[in-house]
């Protein structure tokens, strides 16, 4: 494809997120390219890549349109994307719009004059700090967060937030989980680098490997043999402070398609028993070819329907539960620029609501002696700490093993990433997706 013909798949791309915009934006793009198989791998990167840079952008990208009274059409985000983001110049612009077959159609009058005006503030503007961000925008605009997550973010992060906001603006490297099922790290990596794929073993998780972009593992053999699987080091960190050992008895009760199940059945070696329980059938259904390709032979799956009784009949039968909890989300911006802008508080409220619901049936099913793991990839305190609070106050039973001893306890080398009462991961200060996670000890 030509540059022009890539420039005018994005606007249609961002033109189909527009359309839904309460659907995950991967999800879309998904049915976009399926539904233009001719278009190629190159191809489809360079147009994804110029669609998330512009959702990337997005709320900043607003903000300049918005001056100048300009609607913010797919059009217009990519020509200010181009001029502001990547600073060409107006003319520059202008010649990515040729029209013609496959091209954009030429930017009109009205568009014109809106961009020139964009490029004269942009110029004149002596105190432009850096790229989009100007000292007339809010503060959520400059940090490029959404308000209602501000108060949430400066309690967990203090000074800190304008560096970590910064670093959830990029796009997060690929991490992979060797599958301990199938082999060791380093055979993964001979097997990834016979294919072409060089990475890093990642600092914290003893299975990580990082490769340093996006690139397609799954078309890879080492994926197809169940060598790998594609997740974040924190979310791997989480699988491995649930500390589920051979022969133990384990509930991941937010399972989805299975990804730490299929970690948690790593460290079991395949023997006990996991139950992997969701309400999403869909989801759970997804985690069936997963167990296939990884080996996974002691898992097992239950469906949450409403009305359900069992957890009811399995009450303080587990070891080991994991909440892997639903939560907004906001740990993982790096990785999902879209959901800053599909996310709002009033979805916070629900699932706080949610999250507490869960944690209460997950408090029942575990044993005396046994451990509850709350985590979300949410680095709210609100979906946290807190969440975590409510929960010791209402089951006396349980206490937080500090993270040094559950660190120790699930046989890791070196210092946990973090310390105190419970593991908080983040962009900027770890380099992995944002995660938090409570480990549960039920004393009686
Ligand atoms: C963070 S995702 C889980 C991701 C998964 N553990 C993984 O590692 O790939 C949260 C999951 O919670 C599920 N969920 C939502 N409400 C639930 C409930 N009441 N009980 C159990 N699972 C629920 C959602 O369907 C979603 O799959």
């Amino acid at each position: 494809m030509t540059p022009a013909a890539r420039l005018a798949a994005a606007i249609e791309l961002l033109e189909a997120l527009e359309a839904q915009p309460r659907r995950p934006a991967d999800a879309i793009a998904n049915d976009f390219f399926r539904a233009r198989r001719f278009i190629g791998g190159g191809d489809r990167r360079a147009i994804a890549d110029r669609a998330w840079g512009v959702v990337r952008q997005r709320m900043r990208l607003d903000w300049w349109l918005a001056w100048a009274k300009c609607r913010p059409t797919a059009r217009m985000l990519v020509a200010a994307e181009l001029l502001l983001v990547e600073g060409q110049e107006v003319e520059s612009v202008l010649r990515a719009f040729p029209g013609g077959q496959y091209a954009a159609e030429p930017l009109n009058v009205l568009e014109e004059r809106l961009l020139r005006t964009l490029a004269h503030h942009r110029g004149t503007a002596a105190e432009v700090v850096t790229g989009l961000v100007h000292p007339d925008m809010p503060e959520e605009v400059r940090l490029n967060l959404p308000a209602w997550v501000l108060p949430g973010f400066r309690a967990r992060f203090g000074d800190r937030l304008a560096e970590e906001a910064a670093a959830m603006e990029h796009a997060a490297p690929l991490d992979l989980r060797a599958n301990l099922l199938k082999g060791t790290r380093e055979d993964a990596a001979a097997a990834l680098a016979a294919e072409g794929y060089e990475c890093e073993p990642t600092r914290w998780s003893p299975w990580g490997l990082r490769l340093p972009s996006r690139r397609p593992v799954t078309a890879t053999k080492a994926f197809t043999d169940g060598l790998i699987e594609v997740q974040d080091e924190g979310s791997q960190l989480i699988a491995l402070l649930t500390d589920a050992r051979p022969g133990l008895r384990v509930a991941d009760l937010c399972a989805g398609a299975g990804g730490k199940t299929l970690a948690l059945a790593a460290t079991m070696r395949n023997k006990g028993r996991i139950t992997a329980c969701d309400v999403n059938a869909p989801r759970l259904e997804g985690a069936v070819r997963r167990f296939r390709r990884a080996g996974v032979d002691n898992a097992e799956r239950h469906l949450f329907e409403p009305g359900d009784r069992w957890a009811k009949r399995r009450a303080g039968q587990f070891d080991r539960v994991l909440v892997d909890a639903p939560c907004t989300g906001t740990g993982t911006w790096r990785r999902n620029p879209d959901a800053r802008l599909r996310t709002g508080s009033q979805d916070l409220a629900e699932l706080r609501a949610k999250q507490r619901e869960i944690l209460d049936i997950a408090a029942e099913l575990v044993r005396a002696e046994g451990r509850l793991v709350y985590a979300t990839c949410s680095l709210l305190p609100e979906e946290d700490e807190d969440q975590v609070s409510g929960f010791l106050d209402r089951h006396t039973g349980f206490a937080p093993l500090p993270m040094a001893e559950a660190w120790a306890a699930a046989g890791m080398n070196g210092d946990a990433p973090a310390g105190g009462k419970y593991l908080v991961t983040s962009p900027a200060q770890h380099g992995t997706d944002g995660f938090f996670a409570a480990v549960l000890q039920r004393r009686s």
